[in-house]
């Protein structure tokens, strides 16, 4: 069966995959499946529950190998160079990741020492400032979210693969995010998200799954 093309072939395509496949236990979840995205562009990745978004985030991110096909970045397979890749991407999944025992900024801060970029201004991208002193696992939910978020406003990483990243943001925080993606893209970045709900994002292309 074929899931066919995402979109067509931008001569100055920076982010390619090529007939990928998806095999999970003996059943497709897809199969012939090309990406291509330019620099600064946007692609939402919708469909039902089950249809693969968080699985072709999985691939785009070097976290799984697809049975078939490849995930080029710059004419270059990104299996030739996981480390490579991994520096370039910021995945955010369904899970938070944070210590609970840590404070806000801390949590932060342990990926600041990796990437490099402020904290505080970070923080506050994400309207979490005052509440930089709390350890994490008092957090509610949209809290512990925006918080996972913040790792976006910290260092400049050209591909942005993200998990549902609005799940459980309130309205105003959601808004928020217009700004990051926005300079995000007006620098050359790519974002890719799976979704069940818009996102604050101009001109973004849609795959549905
Ligand atoms: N580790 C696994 N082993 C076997 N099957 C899996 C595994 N992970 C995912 N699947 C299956 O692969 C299919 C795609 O799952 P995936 O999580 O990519 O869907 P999704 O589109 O992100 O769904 P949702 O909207 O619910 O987040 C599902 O049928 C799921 O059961």
């Amino acid at each position: 069966m074929e899931w066919g093309t995402v979109l067509p072939d931008p001569a100055d395509a920076v982010l390619m995959a090529r007939n990928l496949a998806c095999l999970r236990g003996e059943r497709a979840v897809f199969a012939g499946l090309d990406v291509s995205l330019a620099q600064g562009s946007a692609l939402l990745l919708t469909g039902a529950n089950g249809a693969g978004k968080s699985t072709l985030l999985r691939i785009l991110a070097g976290l799984l190998r697809p049975a078939e096909g490849a995930v080029l970045w710059q004419g270059e397979d990104i299996a030739a160079d996981p480390a490579a890749h991994a520096r370039r991407l910021r995945y955010l999944s369904h899970q938070d990741a944070l210590k609970p025992a840590l404070t806000v900024a801390e949590n932060l801060a342990f990926f600041a020492a990796l990437w490099g970029g402020a904290v505080a201004g970070a923080l506050d991208a994400v309207g979490l400032a005052p509440l930089a002193d709390l350890p994490a696992r008092v957090l509610s939910s949209g809290q512990r979210r925006r918080l996972a978020l913040a790792r976006l406003a910290l260092a400049p990483a050209p591909l942005w693969l993200l998990d549902e990243p609005t799940t459980g943001l309130d309205a105003a925080s959601v808004e928020r995010l217009r700004p990051l993606l926005a300079a995000h893209r007006a620098a050359g970045g790519i974002v890719i998200a799976a979704t069940h709900i818009p996102l604050p994002l101009a001109d973004a292309q849609e795959f549905r799954l």
